[in-house]
């Protein structure tokens, strides 16, 4: 086995219990997983089991009330922001909603090109080009590069989305229902994107869904998270043919069950 990107280890992550005053809720309760190079992880489970919490404290958005997050070997957890900031650009998030994650004042060539600057990733002569590739690269024309975010469709946003996180060559995307919000066709096409990219730069990548026809045609392992923690992980053919817990099944007994069975997502 080569070394992880990615090792989690016994995260714990706490709440106030907006139910209960003075109580706390444990959102990612005793998690360990890791993510090998390349490789792409879903994490499915109902609303509120805990998958964009641990996907955001991966990313140490949210401070971890215990255990350990290691890259590459380097154990993140405890670093100060100053420390840490080398290594966020190896660590890019996707959101669900791309119009909310850009800034409706600026064009989507300059959202690109922010992050190249912080990071100094090209010099300013460059810029342009380099944001024209990275468009391209997501299936955009470079003229896109003048457009405002409320003039592209949400497809089109994702891509760009997608292509500013690339921007920073990073080796680990989460991706937290990057295509949930997308009609259906669209959707197909941002998976493919995802795909195309992934085995491009071997990139790996968390992508948290709810949707298992997703999870199924995109990932090489699955977890299945469940009140915190995470109830069975292996890879994806396996837990969907062979689920080791009752959770599993019943969450694919309503995929099995449902007519959306036979629905295959064009390549
Ligand atoms: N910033 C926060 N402050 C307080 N509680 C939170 C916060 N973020 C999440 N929670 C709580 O933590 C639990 C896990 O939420 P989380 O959003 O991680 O689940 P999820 O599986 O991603 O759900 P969804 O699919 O609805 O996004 C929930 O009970 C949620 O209410």
């Amino acid at each position: 086995m080569p070394e992880p990107l990615l090792q989690v280890e016994n995260l714990l992550v706490r709440f106030a219990d907006p139910h209960r005053p003075g109580g706390e809720l444990r959102a990612v309760d005793g998690v360990s997983l890791t993510v090998q190079p390349g490789e792409i992880l879903g994490l499915v489970g109902e609303s509120g089991s805990g998958k964009t919490t641990l996907g955001k404290t991966v990313l140490r958005l949210h401070e971890p009330a215990g255990g350990r997050i290691l890259l590459r070997g380097l154990d993140l957890t405890h670093l100060s922001e100053a420390a840490l900031r080398p290594h966020r650009r190896a660590m890019q998030m996707v959101f669900q909603d791309p119009l909310s994650s850009f800034n409706p004042r600026q064009t989507i060539g300059t959202a690109v090109a922010t992050p190249l600057k912080l990071h100094r990733l090209c010099t300013r002569a460059e810029l342009p080009e380099r944001v024209a590739q990275i468009l391209d690269e997501v299936g955009l024309p470079a003229a896109f590069a003048e457009r405002y975010p409320h003039q592209m469709s949400g497809g089109q946003l994702q891509r760009a989305a997608i292509g500013r996180a690339l921007a920073l060559k990073p080796e680990l995307i989460v991706a937290d229902e990057a295509v949930s919000k997308l009609d259906v066709s669209v959707r197909a096409q941002i998976l493919n994107l995802l795909r195309a990219v992934q085995a491009r730069s071997n990139l790996a990548m968390i992508f948290i869904t709810h949707d298992l026809h997703v999870a199924r045609f995109l990932c090489h392992r699955i977890g299945v998270m469940h009140f915190g923690k995470l109830l069975e992980i292996g890879p994806t053919e396996q837990v969907f043919e062979a689920p080791q817990h009752d959770y599993t099944r019943a969450l694919l007994g309503t995929v099995h069950g449902s007519v959306a069975r036979d629905v295959r997502i064009p390549a």
